[in-house]
């Protein structure tokens, strides 16, 4: 597959994320417990799982935001945490982080210094981002103005701007319409088949039906990794919210 100059090929035999029996523990639970996965180079993996079975922790420990207690989080070969590597991967957190009294455009600025574009190529990457997010009208608007669907798809537009190898998304579409949700999707899918790696949470199961893989997260236990055929097939569902209904059940059980 030739790549776009923007998305670097990680070596074919390292994952773009590789998880080894994570464990965070939060007091005296355990939020996550022996949490592996590899997730690799041009996938789009989603993470699935009730509320509060600990798909946003597992999303800052892959980011680095948060350290895992035990266990190793490698991302493209490298040991995380690491502030090198903020500029590799793009995140979209659940609650938006973003500066409320600046423009969209100067909130895009401001990311794009620290992922370290500048130039033609920061203006280009900030109209590009903000048209995959309808927001192109809106630049000039301080983010105070902003509906709380509009702060979403400026997160969104934040995450995708330096084109990084790896998105890692926390529920990318919620409070999103159907029709932005679609042209988003159509996006995210164009970009995975341009090589950049997607790990997403979401509680929508026609956007779990469209991941390459899916792990299904219960009590902070990957309780089954697979693609969403097979899920079915094993749990003889014909539809994701059944297999995982199934699968769910079985291990609180
Ligand atoms: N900093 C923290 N201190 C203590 N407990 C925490 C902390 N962060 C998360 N938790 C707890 O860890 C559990 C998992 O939370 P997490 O946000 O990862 O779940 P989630 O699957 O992302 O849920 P949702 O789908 O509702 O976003 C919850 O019980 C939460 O209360």
């Amino acid at each position: 597959m030739t790549l776009p100059p923007h998305v670097e090929p990680a070596s074919p035999q390292l994952p773009v994320v590789e998880l080894n029996e994570i464990t965070r523990i939060f007091g005296k639970r355990s939020i996550l417990e022996s949490v592996s996965l590899r997730v690799e180079q041009g996938e789009l993996f989603g993470l699935l799982g009730p509320s509060g079975s600990g798909k946003t922790t597992l999303i800052k420990v892959i980011t680095g935001i948060d350290r895992a207690d035990r266990g190793t989080v490698r991302m493209l070969g490298t040991p995380m945490p690491q502030l090198r590597m903020l500029q590799r991967f793009g995140y979209m957190a659940q609650s938006d982080a973003l500066y409320s009294e600046l423009t969209a455009k100067q909130n895009l600025l401001f990311f794009a210094s620290l992922y370290g574009l500048s130039g033609a190529r920061r203006k280009k990457r900030i109209e590009e981002s903000m048209a995959v997010v309808d927001l192109l009208d809106h630049l000039d608007k301080p983010v105070s103005a902003y509906s709380g669907g509009m702060r979403r798809r400026l997160s969104l537009a934040i995450a995708l701007l330096h084109e990084p190898a790896l998105l890692v998304l926390d529920e990318p579409t919620v409070g999103i319409d159907p029709v932005l949700r679609q042209s988003i999707w159509k996006e995210l899918l164009a970009m995975r088949s341009r090589g950049t790696t997607i790990i997403l949470t979401t509680h929508v199961m026609d956007e779990a039906d469209k991941c390459d893989r899916l792990g299904l997260i219960r009590d902070g236990r990957l309780t089954a990794i697979d693609t969403p055929e097979a899920l079915k097939a094993k749990t003889g569902s014909t539809s994701i919210e059944d297999a995982f209904i199934v699968l769910g059940g079985g291990v609180r059980a």
